[in-house]
């Protein structure tokens, strides 16, 4: 039997499409070797994103792509990822050690950013990413007890240097360990700003693919001055889907617009109540909320998270969803959220999105 031929091959390829992003492997740069051994063949493929949960499926699609090519007679193949730094679009130097920071914020409080922040940075820890979180959320900050550390402080390095506080294999720093519960009141955009880059740049991180910040909530000076003088790679805003939270997530989505941040997607919180008795769900805050505003802003609805006893219990405890019921739906919609929005981030265009003007009041 013939060796098969390279192009026929990489044209196999070309019809294999990645189930996250919807494009094939070929317009995506994914393949990154082809090596023909008489007739059998080992393809090598690296993704921009971490894709553990679609390794195995996206393995199988290729295998059996490319035994359809003539003169085949094996097929193996190795998916791996590799998370570049993007350009950050405020021109801001990028962290030492850290690949790329996404904001997660809200316009609203209390549609559960934090819960959000926390659970999306271990699914993207789950898919295979190295991941870290800074808790810039003065008005609450929440991750500490979120991540069941706490009573914990960083250690101290050399004077200044703090060591993270690592959880769950996610490494932690938090605004809490420099404010007092009058912080908030007496802090303008500056403060706050100056404050979290002291934070940023004394935290000893190890070497991130992935840094989230959990933002204060709202849109007003503070969260405007953070998303200019942080090098933030993209943002990610949670909202809840009742007309009134929507509202405050679009300028959220215009606020960093402004500032040409990519916005990687909304996240739609509490979308649905789930009973604990019977199960039965019912959408309290309304229904598609999300998912309108995406459409009217050209932004992706990640996905939607359900309004749970078990979520907040979880989160309560210091026990996050992902650690607590790995196996869960829940689980599951966070892991398919975190690998969309690593993807988006991966294909995003950074500083080239459009900037849409907005009140600056
Ligand atoms: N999907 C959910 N199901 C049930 N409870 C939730 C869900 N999401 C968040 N919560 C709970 O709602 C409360 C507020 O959530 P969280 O602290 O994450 O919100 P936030 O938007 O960060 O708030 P803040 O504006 O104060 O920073 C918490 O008790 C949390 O456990």
């Amino acid at each position: 039997m013939n060796s098969p031929d390279r192009d026929a091959i990489y044209q196999a390829l070309a019809f294999v499409k990645d189930p996250c992003t919807g494009r094939s492997l070929t317009a995506l740069d994914a393949v990154t070797g082809i090596e023909i051994s008489d007739n059998d063949i080992n393809v090598h493929l690296v993704l921009g994103y971490p894709a553990l949960s679609l390794k195995s499926q996206i393995e199988e699609s290729v295998c059996i792509a490319v035994s359809t090519v003539e003169g085949v007679a094996s097929v193996t193949t190795d998916l791996g990822w590799l998370i570049k730094p993007k350009a950050t679009a405020n021109q801001k130097e990028p962290l030492p050690n850290v690949a790329n920071i996404i904001a997660v914020a809200s316009g609203k409080g209390g549609v559960g950013k934090s819960t959000t922040t926390t659970n999306l940075a271990l699914a993207l820890a789950a898919e295979g990413a190295k991941v870290g979180v800074l808790d810039a959320d003065i008005y609450g900050p929440s991750q500490p007890q979120m991540f069941g550390v706490g009573n914990v402080r960083p250690q101290i390095r050399g004077q200044k240097h703090m060591e993270p506080i690592e959880a769950y294999g996610i490494q932690l720093n938090s605004m809490g360990f420099l404010v007092t519960e009058q912080t908030p009141m007496i802090w303008r955009g500056p403060m706050v700003s100056g404050a979290l880059q002291q934070l940023l740049s004394l935290t000893l991180w190890h070497d991130l693919d992935y840094l989230l910040i959990d933002m204060p909530p709202g849109t007003g000076d503070i969260q405007l001055t953070l998303a200019q003088s942080v090098p933030v790679t993209g943002a990610v805003i949670v909202t809840t889907p009742q007309d009134i939270a929507l509202l405050d997530a679009k300028k959220g989505i215009e606020m960093f617009r402004k500032v040409s941040v990519p916005v990687l997607g909304v996240v739609e919180n509490m979308a649905t109540h789930v009973c604990s008795e019977c199960g039965h769900e019912e959408h309290i805050f309304g229904e598609g909320g999300g998912a309108r505003i995406a459409v009217d802003y050209q932004t992706q609805c990640l996905g939607s998270l359900p309004l749970t006893l078990s979520i907040r219990e979880q989160m309560d405890r210091g026990q996050p969803t992902l650690v607590a019921e790995p196996e869960s739906e829940v689980s599951d919609t966070y892991r398919r959220i975190a690998r969309q929005m690593a993807a988006n981030l991966w294909l995003a265009e950074g500083a080239q999105v459009p900037a849409i003007e907005i009140d600056d009041d």
